[in-house]
């Protein structure tokens, strides 16, 4: 109704009246109207209008109804110029600088949220595992345990103010978006946003109480953040917003390093991943084409290979065979920091679960390595930059860093499927047609 109402750009004296009108009509002829929408049936109501003696005189009528007219033709000539507008493939590759792919020859991957996708039910597990570790290990109220994720709140990009305790969205400029205020779980309103920060602008002494949450797995993280700070609020106790962040900070760094939530995706895979049929088409295509594929990832590689086993398990021939698919496997490569480091890479052993100690300066088919970084990577493989390109999802982890190694890199940007699907909507595209 809201798009209908902007396109529809009734005078308000037109407007007004109308309104009035229903009123008038409504009460004088009891029932007949009861189903009238303002908007959906104005043209049912002028042409009544002239049928009420006393309530409307002619001249206005003709007047209304001249000016329905003209925002009628103006409402049926929109679509027409809307419809030819090409909708965008919300499943689109898009670009923003001029690629030759016949120029790349090196194909990298991050893992997760890039080859490996998972259902909300991650941030649901990350959230209650650090949530219980709260309370059994910081001794956080037992009455946190009753916290439950909701999916409905956290985006990414948020950042937590450790000074105020509060959850911002920032615009491009670093300006607080007028609805991108969370203190706990409660919307703050520009007055109070101002109260708090004294304009919408944050400076450079307020961006240094601020953390950023830039990943998918820091929803869990701003949930749990919002959550314990309206746990105090509604308790009326003081708190602390830095020590809130290190606590939360600490309890997801455990669920992470401890294998704690690789292990739990990994004990019920159904619920956790998601399996896309296209992963092994595209990586299968490339080897084809002569390319070559590395998979360079921060987590572990029985992680990985537990979660690659199951994706492709069905597309397959062997358990084991996804490694073919690689010339180069790195795990544990600590990224950002592999893109400036200078750590030497580690041969893993997979039966043993152990680290080499001898120097690595091949890289080898079918074996794992682990940590290493750019310059050595550069310095094993001879691959050039520009013609390597790489795939993933962390702004600095996966794209920062490997940019300025001199790589091209793709973004994999979820929410940008949801949001061509609401700007190639009809009702979308007229208000924005409106404006
Ligand atoms: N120690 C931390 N590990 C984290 C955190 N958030 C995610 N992770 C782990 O990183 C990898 C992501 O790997 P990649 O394939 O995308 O490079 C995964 O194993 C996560 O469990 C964190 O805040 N701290
Ligand atoms: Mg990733």
């Amino acid at each position: 109704m809201a798009s209908f109402r902007r396109l529809f750009t009734l005078p308000s004296s037109l407007l007004r009246a109308n309104i009035s009108s229903i009123t008038g009509i409504r009460e004088g002829l009891g029932g007949n109207f009861r189903s009238y929408n303002a908007f959906a049936s104005t043209e049912q109501t002028v042409l009544k209008l002239d049928e009420v003696d006393g309530l409307v005189l002619d001249g206005e009528v003709a007047r209304i109804r001249g000016e329905f007219e003209a925002a009628k033709q103006g409402f049926l000539r929109i679509p027409e110029t809307v419809k030819g507008m090409p909708k965008m493939n919300p499943e689109g590759i898009y670009v923003n600088k001029n690629l030759r792919l016949e120029n790349i020859q090196v194909y990298g991957f991050d893992y997760d949220y890039t080859l490996a996708h998972y259902s909300p039910n991650l941030h649901r597990l990350i959230y209650d595992l650090a949530k219980e570790h709260m309370v059994n290990e910081f001794r956080y109220p037992e009455t946190c345990l009753k916290f439950r994720y909701d999916q409905t709140f956290p985006i990414r990009g948020l950042h937590y103010d450790k000074k105020n305790g509060c959850l911002l969205k920032l615009d491009f400029f670093g300006s607080i978006e007028p609805d991108g205020c969370y203190f706990g779980r409660r919307k703050l309103s520009r007055k109070e946003i101002e109260q708090i920060y004294g304009t919408r602008h944050i400076g450079h002494d307020q961006a240094r109480g601020l953390v950023g949450l830039m990943d998918f797995f820091c929803f869990s993280e701003a949930c749990l953040l919002a959550d314990v700070v309206q746990h105090f609020v509604d308790a009326k106790l003081e708190f602390d917003a830095t020590y809130i962040y290190e606590d939360v900070d600490r309890a997801i760094q455990h669920v992470h390093r401890s294998g704690l939530v690789h292990r739990g995706i990994l004990s019920d895979p159904y619920r956790y991943l998601v399996k896309n049929g296209q992963v092994l088409r595209f990586l299968t295509m490339l080897r084809e084409k002569g390319k070559k594929i590395f998979l360079l990832t921060n987590s572990p590689y029985n992680f990985v290979d537990g979660g690659m086993c199951f994706m492709l398990e069905d597309s397959l021939g062997y358990r084991d065979s996804w490694r073919e698919l690689f010339d180069v496997v790195i795990a544990k490569a600590n990224k950002p920091e592999f893109y400036t480091s200078e750590h030497p890479f580690r041969y893993y052993d997979m039966e043993n679960d152990t680290l080499a100690f001898n120097k690595v300066d091949a890289f080898l088919p079918n074996k794992i390595y682990y940590h290493g970084s750019l310059k050595s990577f550069l310095q094993i493989t001879k691959w050039n930059g520009p013609e390597v390109i790489y795939f993933g999802d962390h702004l600095f982890s996966d794209l920062r860093g490997p940019s300025r190694a001199g790589w091209r890199t793709a973004a994999i940007i979820h929410e940008l499927e949801n949001e061509i699907c609401i700007q190639n909507d009809d009702n979308y595209r007229f208000e924005q047609k409106m404006d």
